[in-house]
Parts: C-alpha cells; sequence; structure tokens
C-alpha cells in the first residue's frame, strides 16, 4: 500500500513553503495552496480512474468479505503498518491524558474552529477512551505508554480478529489500562463491554474511510448513544483527492469516490461538508473541521506528493 499516513511534523509550529523554487530543500510542507489548475488536473485524474467496473457479485464480496480482507493484510504486516504516530498529541492533545503541555498545532488563521481546550479530569474520576477500528493499537499504545492517569481506561474495537489477537499478544497491552475486541462497527446494534452515555472520548482515525458510505450514518448514530454527553469524537481521515485517490488504476473503483486497493481493503476520501454532514446530521456540535494539505517531497527522486487529510472533533452536547 502505498497511502501509509506518514507525517513527521516539528512539535510547536509548521514549515510553509514561501518560495516555490525551495521545495526539495526540506522533506514537508504544511498547509499548501492548491491553485485552480491542480484542483483541475486532480478532478481530471479522479474522472478517469472513476468508472465502475467490478462485477456485482465482486462487489458483494467486497462487503461481505471486508473483515476477511484486513485478516489477510494484518497476517502479512502484522503491526509495521500506519505506525507512524507523531501527529497524534499534537493534533489531539485531549488524547493526551494528564499533560497539559501537550504541544498544540498552530494553524493558519481562519483554518481552525477548535476551540483547542484540554480538560482536565477529575483527579478521581474515571475517563473513557474508545478506539473504533484500533487494528494493532498504533493509536492505543501510545497513550497507555504517555498517561500515568490510574483512572483512565482505553477501550478498542477492531472487527478483524486478526489485528485484535496481535494487539492483544503484545507485550504493550495491560489487562489493567485497556480492553479490546472484536466489533463490526457498521452493525446496527453494538454488543460492548460499556454502558451507552458512557465513553468520554471515541477516536476515529482512518478508520472511516474503510467503511461504506452506505453504512457510516448507522456507524456514526452509535457513536452518539454510547459517547456521554458533553463527550468529544476525534476524527481524521483521508481527504477528497489525496495523493492515494489520484495515484488509483482504473477498474478499481466501487463508487464516487470509493475504491479497492489491490488488496482488496477499501478506502473512501472525504471532502470537509461530508464530514460536517455526517457529525451534524447525528446531533454532534462541530468544534473542528479542517483540510490539512501537505507536500511530502522525495529529494532524491524530485518528487511532489500532495497529501490531503482531513481532521476534525465533535461534541455531544450536554
Ligand atoms: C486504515 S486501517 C487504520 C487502523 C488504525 N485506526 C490506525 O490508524 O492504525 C482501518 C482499520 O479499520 C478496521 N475496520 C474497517 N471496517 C471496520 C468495521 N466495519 N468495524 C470495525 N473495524 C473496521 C480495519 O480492520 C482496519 O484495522
Amino acid at each position: 500500500m502505498d497511502d501509509t499516513p506518514i507525517e513527521k511534523r516539528p512539535q510547536f509550529g509548521n514549515r510553509y513553503l514561501e518560495n516555490a523554487d525551495e521545495v526539495f530543500k526540506h522533506n514537508a510542507w504544511d498547509n499548501v495552496d492548491w491553485d485552480e489548475d491542480q484542483e483541475t488536473v486532480a478532478k481530471e485524474k479522479v474522472e478517469q480512474n472513476s468508472q465502475v467496473t467490478f462485477s456485482e457479485d465482486h462487489l458483494k464480496s467486497l462487503e461481505n468479505d471486508a473483515d476477511k480482507h484486513w485478516d489477510a493484510f494484518y497476517d502479512i504486516h502484522q503491526n509495521r503498518f500506519f505506525k507512524d504516530r507523531h501527529w497524534l498529541f499534537t493534533e489531539f492533545p485531549e488524547l493526551a491524558p494528564d499533560n497539559t503541555s501537550a504541544p498544540v498545532r498552530v494553524y493558519p488563521e481562519g483554518e481552525n474552529n477548535s476551540k483547542q481546550t484540554v480538560e482536565q479530569p477529575k483527579s478521581d474520576s474515571k475517563r473513557c477512551i474508545f478506539e473504533i477500528g484500533c487494528g494493532v493499537g498504533n493509536t492505543i499504545f501510545p497513550i497507555l505508554q504517555y498517561s500515568r492517569d490510574p483512572n483512565l481506561f482505553i477501550y478498542g474495537c477492531d472487527f478483524s480478529s486478526k489485528a485484535i489477537e496481535i494487539m492483544q499478544q503484545s507485550e504493550l497491552y495491560e489487562t489493567d489500562r485497556c480492553n479490546v475486541f472484536v466489533l463490526d462497527a457498521t452493525l446496527d446494534k453494538w454488543d460492548v463491554p460499556f454502558e451507552e452515555n458512557s465513553i468520554d472520548i471515541i477516536v476515529l482515525i482512518f478508520v472511516l474511510s474503510a467503511i461504506d458510505p452506505a453504512k457510516m450514518t448507522t456507524v456514526i448514530n452509535n457513536i452518539y448513544k454510547y459517547l456521554k454527553p458533553g463527550g468529544l469524537v476525534v476524527f481524521r481521515d483521508y481527504g477528497r483527492y489525496d495523493l492515494a485517490q489520484l495515484r488509483f488504476k482504473k477498474g478499481r473503483c466501487i463508487s464516487d469516490n470509493f475504491y479497492a486497493r489491490g488488496d482488496n481493503t477499501r478506502v473512501y476520501f472525504f471532502t470537509q461538508e461530508e464530514i460536517t454532514n455526517l457529525f451534524k446530521g447525528a446531533g454532534f456540535t462541530e468544534e473542528q473541521n479542517l483540510i490539512d494539505r501537505r507536500l511530502q517531497v522525495n529529494r532524491g527522486k524530485m518528487l511532489k506528493m500532495y497529501r490531503v487529510w482531513i481532521q476534525g472533533k465533535y461534541r455531544k452536547p450536554l
């Protein structure tokens, strides 16, 4: 797969490309502008790879066997993928429990409407985080490693039983501080080891994009149900016209902006508006919805790679 969400972000601030001649001086640039030409070229590429040529049977098996395709993925890659999480606590200081000094990212004016507040838990109150599509623990393990909060408990689920098995066998897995289990988040009714209205933060990192767009509303409605009033969803995922979308060859499209990779795992590319509508439609208030455009540079090959991510924070009203 060529779309690992790799980002090495400098702490306390970003690097902006002010002089185009200097593009190959560094490995990455933040918040790069896209001009109209670039948008048009991207749109054309997507038009070219958007014809659906899969048979009905193949489309059905992509959905019905989705968990098996992820099992096969984790069978091959084990815990070696999606690993680089330098940005995790920078973007989501809410996940850096008992750590108010987590570095906060600086956004250009007007780009971010998040209040960027990190609510400190009351010292004796239990705090629960639940990650959906936790894979092999690339978010949960860093939180467990960096937090010493005795009141923190982390739940995680994934519909790949292989991913959950790998995670549970890790030496970082601490049964008194976390519990991960197999769950298909698209089911109408969730079988989970906690009550409705009980979770402080739900984490959705590069998982909604793996889900059939027709089932996303069901997932968001269930998230709403299990969050505490006042609880927060943190979201980060692929944005429309990300390099990974433009790289799809003809014949991999399932429906608009939804594709099957060569290993049959699937990926959707969101607009900001779609994310707003999904969450607001379920009753959430929007605290952040931003587009993160990053130019990654392969200086050896003189290649420019434009990455696009959407990031959001949504709160269940009190
Ligand atoms: C791109 S990976 C990201 C994994 C992890 N969130 C991370 O960032 O490392 C997508 C994950 O979502 C899981 N997934 C996809 N559809 C799911 C579903 N319906 N229910 C639960 N997990 C799902 C996959 O098994 C996979 O582990």
